[in-house]
């Protein structure tokens, strides 16, 4: 049995210090314990080592690049980002899209440093691409959606049962998320009744007047 993963992008939602990334996964943290799913939390790569160092919950990098030490400007490097704290990276967010070798090559750049990989995809046919590839997660995100408050689960879950079906008919050892528009518990519960394993989520909790209580109802159902 598959254990539930929720995966808070914090995007560039936040402005400031960094205090606002720390204030949110201490929130995801209390809720994570409280209820006794994973939580883990996306934020800005600089803000990576201030919240892994100040709050015990899994850090993603939002993405990084595939490229080793040496002779590399501007890049995101995969040791620095797992030093700073990160347990996982995403890769491919329709945000910041990559080419089908780099999505392999970010894929194995973290494989090889030990991070968990959560590539996002934007269809059944690109989650079975991403599958093929051997990523721990495969999200899939359709891009009309995001941001949009409108429940992935609700308005095409055959995105999302299509690319459970379709990952596990290429790989069954990856497992499948789901995002865009995910917020409330009743979207979370839809999201595990098509088979995912969790959401990947962003606005409904970063930008909620109160985002321990938008995470408590998003857990409430299940
Ligand atoms: O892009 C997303 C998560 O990575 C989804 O964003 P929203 O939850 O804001 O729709």
């Amino acid at each position: 049995m598959s254990s539930t993963l929720i995966v808070l992008n914090l995007k560039t939602y936040l402005e400031g210090t960094g205090e606002g990334a720390v204030k949110v996964a201490q929130a995801c943290k209390e809720v994570a314990d409280d209820c006794g799913i994973e939580i883990g939390v996306a934020p800005q790569f600089c803000d990576i080592y201030r919240v892994a160092s100040q709050v015990d919950l899994p850090v993603y990098s939002q993405s990084l690049d595939p490229v080793g030490a040496g002779s590399f400007t501007g890049h995101a490097f995969v040791q620095s980002i797992k030093d700073a704290g990160a347990v996982g990276t995403l890769i491919n967010h329709s945000e910041c899209r990559l080419t089908l070798a780099n999505i392999d090559a970010s894929i194995t750049t973290a494989k090889d440093a030990g991070l968990k990989t959560i590539v996002c995809t934007n269809n059944v046919a690109t989650s079975a691409a991403a599958a093929a590839l051997g990523p721990d997660y495969v999200a899939v995100e359709p891009p009309e959606l995001i941001g949009s408050g409108i429940p992935v689960s609700k308005a095409d879950p055959e995105v999302v049962t299509g690319s459970v079906e379709a990952v596990k008919r290429i790989d069954p050892a990856v497992q499948v998320l789901c995002g865009a528009g995910i917020s409330k518990g009743e979207d979370l519960a839809a999201a595990l009744e098509l088979g995912s394993v969790g959401v990947l989520l962003a606005s409904g909790i970063v930008k909620a007047a109160d985002p321990k209580a938008a995470l408590e109802d998003l857990v409430s159902k299940v």
